[in-house]
């Protein structure tokens, strides 16, 4: 039996839409395989009642055909789905490293990113890789046509989850056809600034890259609460607040001596409108890792 613990992830990082992501420190996902003449999935875990067990709509499902390699899977879901910390890539990243040692297929990590990526085509209608991109590579990934890019970082976040489940494939709806330029302009200052600042583990320079004003306002509105918690993230110290992939969780980048105070104000902001969450205080840290047993 092998077992895989693949992070979850935060997608987009504002200005970064369907290209940037980063490797969250927690939670995880954890996913075990046996070879077996077909594939068969057991889910347990945070949310494990949302998800279909069935190979044909599970996204371990789409790894296993991908990578030709039926087995008996148990995912432990550390990352609830639909909470736009890469809940589907998570479990799917997992599955593919771990297939892909079950079944000596020798792919690179790099290579397993559009095997993984199946998954995500099947759950939100594109296989688009900005979160299996990191949970296989860790640390922060851009992801374009021509591949990925990667390079290890140890930023300090908060992942704010809130109780309220926004499906990607719904936030995918809401995304403009297109976008003023002085809008696309400042957007690509944002993301070379928070590039920048991700080869520096510079928090400062993170933040200030992350706003982008052309689809983090539209899905702001599927947030209840959100300008409130961003304002009482800013207030306690955080560089910069976004949405955290299609959400509805919410990600801050902060300074490590002020992830207590930031996470505290997220839960309460997000408490004074009703809605209870959690938040995870964390690193960018390291992608998916292999246990043989
Ligand atoms: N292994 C899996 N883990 C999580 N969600 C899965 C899995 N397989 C299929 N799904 C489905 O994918 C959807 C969640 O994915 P998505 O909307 O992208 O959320 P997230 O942002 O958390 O990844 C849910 O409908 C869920 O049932
Ligand atoms: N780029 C995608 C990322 C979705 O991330 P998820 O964690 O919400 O699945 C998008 O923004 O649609």
């Amino acid at each position: 039996m092998l077992t895989v613990r693949a992070p979850a992830t935060s997608a987009n990082l504002g200005s970064g839409f369907d290209v940037f992501g980063v490797a969250l420190g927690t939670p995880a996902d954890v996913v075990r395989v046996e070879r077996a003449p077909e594939t068969t999935i057991m889910v347990t875990g945070a949310g494990s009642e949302y998800i279909p067990e069935d190979p044909e709509k599970n996204t371990v499902g789409a790894v296993a055909e991908a990578l030709d390699a039926p087995a008996r899977i148990r995912i432990d879901k550390g990352v609830r789905p639909s909470s736009g910390l890469g809940s589907s890539a998570a479990s799917a990243a997992a599955a593919a490293v771990a297939l892909n040692a079950l079944y000596d297929r020798g792919r690179s990590r790099k290579e397993l990113v559009p095997v993984a990526a199946e998954g995500e085509a099947l759950v939100s209608g594109e296989a688009h890789a900005d979160n299996v991109a990191p949970a296989l590579l860790g640390g922060f990934t851009v992801v374009t046509d021509d591949g990925v890019t990667q390079v290890d970082a140890s930023v300090p976040v908060v992942a704010c989850l809130p109780d309220l489940s926004v499906s990607t494939r719904d936030a995918r709806g809401v995304v403009p056809d297109s976008a003023p330029m002085d809008e696309i302009v400042t957007t690509v200052g944002n993301a070379a600034t928070l590039t920048v600042g991700m080869t520096r583990d510079d928090p400062d320079l993170v933040g200030q890259g992350m706003d982008d004003g052309i689809v983090t306002p539209e899905r702001t509105e599927l947030i209840e609460g959100y300008d409130r918690v961003r304002q009482a993230a800013l207030d306690a110290g955080a560089t910069g607040v976004t949405v955290s992939g299609a959400g509805p969780g919410v990600l801050a980048v902060c300074h490590r001596r002020d992830q207590r105070p930031i996470a505290g104000a997220m839960v309460d902001a997000f408490d004074a409108v009703g809605i209870e969450s959690r938040a995870y205080q964390t690193t960018v840290g390291e992608g998916a890792r292999l246990y043989r047993e």
